[in-house]
């Protein structure tokens, strides 16, 4: 299954870039088959999980030609509304072809999504999206259809600001009859990517990246180029092994508007980090003062660097918190960094981390974040840490191995 080999407590210097963000090329690929024509699609990362969605659209019938970072999909031969379901099984965003094909064929059909195990991941949002919609949406023995003969425009209120089910709800509406308005919604800005995109696709949107998103449906949407956005996680995994390895790493390719709130943390923790229009200088020379962190959605401090950041927390000089909001079972990297010395203790949704050296060791990537932090933790620890099970980290970063060398980590891929 490969493994990462670290030899660490080289302070990382240089400059890397970040790629496309993963999760707004997945709802972006998916939304491409709703156009009457080709789509262009630029900065697509290669990523595994792209990998899986691109097979399982080829499956249902769309050309799909992929070439570095750019993805051309031709829609027009998609005979098929149902994906494959051992292919959807292996990410998350395989449950955006319900959205997809409901609104451009009525009928969908998959099985539930997979993605990282990081606690309970229901969809009854999405479904009751698709039910105020008008669908018939049934769920038995973990395969969702969906069917409708004519979507109606609806309001609808989450009950939390999910992603997913913004995401899912705000596609079907796109094709529905009549406005739609989501109340609650997610803010994320892959959801505001993947709106710019239907927008120019033909959809007609509004407020996205509030909490309100209204949809008037349209009945024809074409083919356009598009540029993903820069994936924030992975700036904010490099931003976090600059300051956890006391290096000066230039990050090119980051919106800093997308990064806030762990920039407002580096600052609080006495790291420099310098903001530019092409990315941004995090430079850490000192000691790192703790600092308490809360999880929440967008604009929040996001899930998704739970992990990582917490790696670094254990490389300051008092005790920090860590609060979970969004998911009950991320903190399964806490037994790893144990093993390579850290001092954690969990307490429900609260994560209390005592400063304290870290020394190599061998440990499991458990999820995709939890397999990043591990090598974070590994940049910082005395000797070699070897981190296995890194399909996980694969679904979520391009070559880290090679965009850390290139600043000069020693860490290397040994695949099997
Ligand atoms: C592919 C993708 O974009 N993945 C991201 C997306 O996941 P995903 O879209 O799955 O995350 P959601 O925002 O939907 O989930 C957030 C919370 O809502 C709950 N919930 C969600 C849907 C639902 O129908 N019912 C329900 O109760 C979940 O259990 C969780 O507690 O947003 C998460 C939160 O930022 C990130 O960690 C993931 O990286
Ligand atoms: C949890 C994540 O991804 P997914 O929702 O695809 O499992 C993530 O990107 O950190």
């Amino acid at each position: 299954m490969g493994k990462y080999l670290i030899r660490g407590e080289n302070a990382l210097q240089g400059e890397l870039k970040v790629g496309g963000a993963k999760n707004a090329a997945l709802p972006i690929i998916a939304s491409a088959l709703l156009a009457d024509s080709t789509s262009v699609l630029e900065d697509i990362p290669r990523l595994r999980d792209v990998t899986n969605l691109c097979r399982i659209i080829e499956d249902m019938g769309a050309e799909v030609e992929r070439k570095e970072h750019q993805i051309k999909i031709n829609p027009t031969k998609v005979y098929k509304s149902e994906a494959d379901h051992d292919l959807a099984r292996t990410l998350r965003a395989s449950y955006y072809i319900l959205g997809v094909m409901l609104a451009k064929e009525g009928h969908a059909r998959t099985t539930l999504p997979g993605g990282c195990n990081i606690g309970n991941r229901p969809i009854d949002l999405h479904l009751k999206g698709f039910r105020a919609l008008g669908a018939d949406v049934r769920l038995d023995h973990g395969v969702v259809e969906v069917k409708a003969d004519n979507l109606k425009g609806a309001d609808i209120y989450l009950d939390y600001p999910s992603v997913g089910a913004t995401i899912n709800i705000m596609i079907a509406a796109s094709r529905a009859e009549g406005k739609t308005t989501i109340e609650n919604a997610a803010r994320e800005p892959e959801i505001v990517d993947l709106a710019n995109f239907l927008t120019v696709m033909g959809a007609n949107i509004k407020g996205v990246g509030t909490d309100v998103i209204k949809i008037e449906g349209v009945d024809k949407m074409h083919g356009v180029e598009h540029r993903i956005i820069p994936d924030r996680i992975e700036a904010g995994t490099y931003m976090i092994a600059s300051a956890i390895t006391g290096g000066d790493i230039f990050v090119r390719n980051v919106l800093t508007e997308h990064v806030k709130p762990l920039i407002a943390k580096m600052h609080e923790m006495g790291i420099i980090v310098e903001e530019d229009i092409a990315g941004v200088r995090v430079k850490a020379n000192g000691d790192l003062r703790s600092v308490d962190v809360k999880t929440l959605p967008y604009p929040g401090f996001p899930t998704d660097m739970q992990s990582q950041m917490m790696a670094l927390l254990t490389q300051t000089d008092e005790t920090s918190m860590i609060i979970e909001t969004v998911w009950e079972n991320r903190f399964m990297h806490v037994d790893e960094l144990k093993r390579m010395g850290a001092k954690i203790k969990i307490d429900g949704h609260s994560a209390i981390i005592k400063p304290g050296r870290l020394t190599g060791a061998e440990v499991k990537a458990t999820d995709l974040r939890a397999g990043a932090a591990l090598i974070l933790a590994g940049l910082a620890a005395e000797g070699k840490t070897e981190v296995s099970n890194i399909y996980h980290v694969e679904r979520g970063y391009e070559n880290i191995e090679k965009k850390l060398s290139s600043v000069g980590a020693e860490i290397k891929k040994i695949s099997d």
